[in-house]
């Protein structure tokens, strides 16, 4: 098995200045909903007349950025020895996370149940339920721990979640317009109105394989586990993201569906693009290639390497890969 160190670029990253600390007092998600305004509704025909036509590119980029570019890749996000406890009750979660992305890289992250891996995750992402205690985040050369979950989001940041919450009375589209729109005036941008938006959301409906019905239902109200997952995608295919963490997007998924949602992440990546993705299993990692696996064991990596690492995990367990 190929072991390697959690630090992929040869760009020497740029000195993170550890900043204070900032404790998030509300969840600012991009998408809020107490934002939202009434979206003009159109008719499903009136729709279908705008739709657009995507071609998906369904390739698997299992090779690093250097490997695309030509040029040596460039530095994404740096996590240097995070430490986090759960804001509540102190307790500790993380500690001393290590992790370097560059563009255009695809990581997953492993482990046992409880490891840590979700926290991570929400740490990144500025989620309020947890407190950073120590440590470093730079993304694309920022401090992100001084960023706001707004702020990471606009700066192209995205998370998609492992239970994806409903949103009764709020249609899917509203919302998606009303979340695109609040990225387009942080970055100065003209809002995009009902129509307009439509013949933006369409193509990508195709990207996911969604039917244009799920446009108009309320957010994952009723969704199944799989269309949630979906839904995500979605969500990710209309902001936009240079890093995307995945969290579990393959749990609860049929073989289809999962062919589905990993083609659709293989359609939105680009060489300059990173993913993190978490999941407990290999079958995902088939179908969208990692160009690092990390294993989480008690809030740190404790192991780097590549596709053989899930292999196995998945014929041993993790005793195999247990922290020296
Ligand atoms: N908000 C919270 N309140 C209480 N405990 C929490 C909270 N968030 C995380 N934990 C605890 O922290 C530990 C790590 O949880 P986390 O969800 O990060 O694990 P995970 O590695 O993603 O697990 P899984 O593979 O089961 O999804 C668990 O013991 C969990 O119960």
């Amino acid at each position: 098995m190929a072991l390697l160190n959690s630090s992929c670029c040869s760009t020497p990253p740029p000195p993170s200045s550890l900043l204070p600390f900032r404790k998030f007092t509300s969840n600012s998600l991009l998408l809020r909903v107490s934002a939202l305004r009434p979206l003009r509704r159109h008719s499903a025909q009136n729709r279908l007349s705008l739709r657009l036509k995507a071609s998906i590119a369904v390739e698997s980029p299992a090779i690093s950025g250097s490997d695309r570019g030509g040029d040596s890749p460039k530095l994404l996000l740096e996590v240097k020895d995070l430490s986090a406890v759960i804001a509540e009750s102190k307790q500790p979660i993380l500690k001393g996370v290590n992790l370097t992305v560059c563009e255009g890289e695809i990581h997953a992250i492993m482990g046992k149940n409880g490891s840590g891996k979700s926290t991570f995750a929400k740490v990144l992402v500025g989620h309020p339920d947890y407190e950073v205690t120590g440590g470093s985040v730079v993304f694309k050369g920022e401090n992100l721990l001084e960023m706001d979950p707004e702020e990471r989001s606009v700066a192209g940041l995205f998370m998609s979640f492992q239970s994806p919450v409903e949103i009764p009375g709020v249609s899917n589209i509203d919302f998606l317009n009303m979340a695109y729109n609040a990225r387009r005036r942080k970055l100065g941008l003209p809002e995009l109105g009902p129509i307009e938006f439509y013949g933006y959301i369409s193509p990508k409906l195709d990207i996911v394989n969604m039917k244009i019905e799920f446009l108009n239902r309320n957010v994952n109200e009723g969704f199944s586990g799989g269309e949630r997952k979906r839904n995500e995608i979605l969500q990710l295919a209309v902001l936009g993201a240079d890093f995307a963490i995945l969290d579990e997007i393959d749990s609860g998924l049929d073989v289809d569906a999962l062919r589905d949602v990993a083609k659709a992440v293989n359609g939105l990546l680009t060489p300059k693009k990173s993913v993190l993705m978490i999941t407990h299993y290999l079958r995902l990692l088939e179908f969208i290639k990692p160009t690092y696996i990390h294993v989480m064991e008690d809030g740190s990596i404790i192991r780097t390497g590549d596709i053989s690492i899930a292999k196995v995990l998945e014929k041993e367990g993790y005793k195999a890969i247990a922290a020296a």
